[in-house]
């Protein structure tokens, strides 16, 4: 299946293994007619690397994603500008990931993820603000490109970002409860003798 996938113009921290996308990577999960519910008739645009934001590494002790990555403002962003398109794979399977978004679900209940564990940009890297700010001050909003292509991208909230600022958003309730199950699992079967 097609994606803008390139080994060049990596932006700096790059992790080595995760393939970097300059567009939607659709996997063999998505059936044609949800493809064409996405990505329309036309080819995807190929997005380059985004010049307003750094990948950074967070070394405050304090902060709950300390020696992870986080994703920074580069110089000053307007309120209620859009950042960057979060790109990954889409999927309709079933995925136990960090870094799933939800794009879209069908008329006919079918849900179509974003997944950027193996492959995805810059995007994959915003933290929650749960922790580390009061609230977040920034939203995931879906929209299409000008091909017509259904993406979730990353956009500044009511108030500007100043250059050095963690851009930093809601994951939402339904992901950290769904974490926190996970962890809850993991360690029951930990507890649970074989
Ligand atoms: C989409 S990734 C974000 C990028 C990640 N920090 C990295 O370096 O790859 C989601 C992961 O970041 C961490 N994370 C993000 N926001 C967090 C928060 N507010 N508190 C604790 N961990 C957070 C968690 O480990 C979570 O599973």
């Amino acid at each position: 299946m097609s994606s803008g996938s390139s080994k060049m113009n990596t932006p700096a921290h790059w992790p080595p293994g995760i393939s970097y996308l300059s567009s939607p990577s659709y996997t063999l999960s998505v059936p044609p007619h949800i493809l064409t519910e996405i990505r329309g008739s036309k080819p995807s645009l190929h997005t380059p690397p985004c010049n307003l934001v750094s990948i950074r590494r967070i070394t405050a002790p304090n902060h709950p994603a300390a020696g992870q990555y986080g994703l920074f403002a580069n110089r000053t962003i307007p309120p209620h500008s859009h950042i960057c398109d979060y790109l990954g794979e889409v999927h309709c399977d079933d995925r136990n990931s960090d870094y799933d978004l939800s794009l879209l679900r069908t008329r006919d209940g079918t849900n179509v993820g974003v997944d950027a564990n193996r492959k995805g940009n810059e995007a994959r890297f915003v933290n929650d603000y749960r922790s580390i700010q009061a609230k977040p001050n920034a939203i995931f909003k879906e929209g299409r490109t000008t091909s017509g292509e259904l993406r979730i991208s990353i956009w500044s909230g009511a108030s500007k970002l100043r250059k050095g600022e963690e851009i930093l958003v809601s994951y939402g309730k339904s992901w950290w409860k769904a974490r926190h199950a996970d962890v809850s699992e993991e360690a029951t079967q930990s507890r649970t003798p074989e």
